[in-house]
């Protein structure tokens, strides 16, 4: 009998950390790990900023991981297994992703698979600031058998005990783990062996977000970038990936307000923007963003 290989699912939010989670598995773990992964954003960031390491991406592309992709999914996962053979699997899906779709078909449809669990990333520090639970990050939160609550150096011991009890009354059975930069004991994060059985989704697509995306071979004047970044109306919720100042190229990431740089091997500037309603800004901000061009 073929064995079956261990899948997880990571999942949450737009810019909740499951990239940096990422990073740190594959700094962290020894086994063979495959990763396939979605982005929402016209541009695969996330793609290239885990490229490099000892996996193998396969990159789904935009939109989520829900009904109209599931056939991809499934001939992504065949494939990845065929060429890799990886010891465990990771998916992750986009921020705006509602995992019930992909749990359903994981656990249904994929006979080479066995679905280990579902670790759900949640920011701390959003959750205080946006205290509504927004309809996806429910159905992200309801999947969960993990919950890492990230981004706790962001908010106080008082705040942090709100935020577990309302994650705890929208799912009493997952565990909530802390986390800063997604570090966690990672054997608790592999080999949950999840029971539970996913019922059929009943998906009501709400497309919230919108994105585009700026690429400029031009190096950007930092402190004019600095300055944008800090006018961005509140609407753009999500930003993220490189660009080229005269000493190097950066990393750049902006959730909710809060953003910040890291040294980067890349090649060129390229962003993408992510928020409701955020195309009717797109003219606007990249007028803003040429005007830093050098
Ligand atoms: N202060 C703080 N920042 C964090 C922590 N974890 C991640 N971040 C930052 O949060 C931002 C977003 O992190 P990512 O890992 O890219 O988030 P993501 O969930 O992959 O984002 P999307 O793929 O766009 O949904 C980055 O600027 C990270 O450096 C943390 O524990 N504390």
């Amino acid at each position: 009998m073929q064995i079956r290989t261990p899948l997880t699912v990571i999942t949450g939010p737009l810019g909740s950390g499951k990239t940096t989670l990422l990073r740190h598995i594959l700094e962290t773990v020894p086994k063979k790990i495959a990763i396939l992964m979605n982005e929402f954003g016209e541009i695969a960031i996330d793609a290239k900023i885990i490229q490099g390491k000892n996996v193998q991406i396969a990159d789904l592309g935009g939109g989520c991981v829900c009904c109209s992709l599931l056939g991809e999914f499934e001939a992504a996962v065949d494939e990845i297994i065929a060429s890799v053979d990886p010891e465990h699997l990771i998916v992750e899906t986009t921020g705006v992703a509602e995992p019930d779709a992909l749990v359903f078909d994981i656990q249904e449809s994929l006979p080479k698979v066995r679905l280990d669990g579902v670790v759900t990333v949640i920011d701390a520090d959003s959750l205080v600031k946006y205290p509504s639970v927004g309809h996806t990050t429910r159905i992200q939160i309801e999947a969960a058998d993990i919950i890492l609550l990230n981004k706790i150096d962001l908010i106080s011991e008082k705040e942090l005990e709100v935020v577990e009890d309302k994650l705890h009354s929208i799912n009493e059975i997952a565990s909530i783990l802390r986390s800063h930069r997604g570090k966690v004991d990672l054997d608790l994060l592999f080999g949950i062996g999840r029971e539970r059985v996913q019922p059929p989704p009943h998906h009501v697509h709400q497309p919230e977000f919108e994105s585009f995306s700026y690429n400029t071979s031009a190096t950007i004047n930092r402190p004019c970038f600095e300055e944008f970044v800090n006018s961005l109306e509140p609407n753009v919720y999500r930003a993220k990936g490189f660009v080229r100042f005269s000493d190097g190229i950066y990393l750049f990431n902006f959730v909710a307000g809060r953003w910040d740089l890291e040294r980067f091997e890349q090649e060129a500037t390229e962003l993408v923007f992510i928020g409701k309603q955020v195309k009717e800004q797109k003219l606007e901000i990249i007028e803003l963003l040429k005007k830093c061009e050098q």
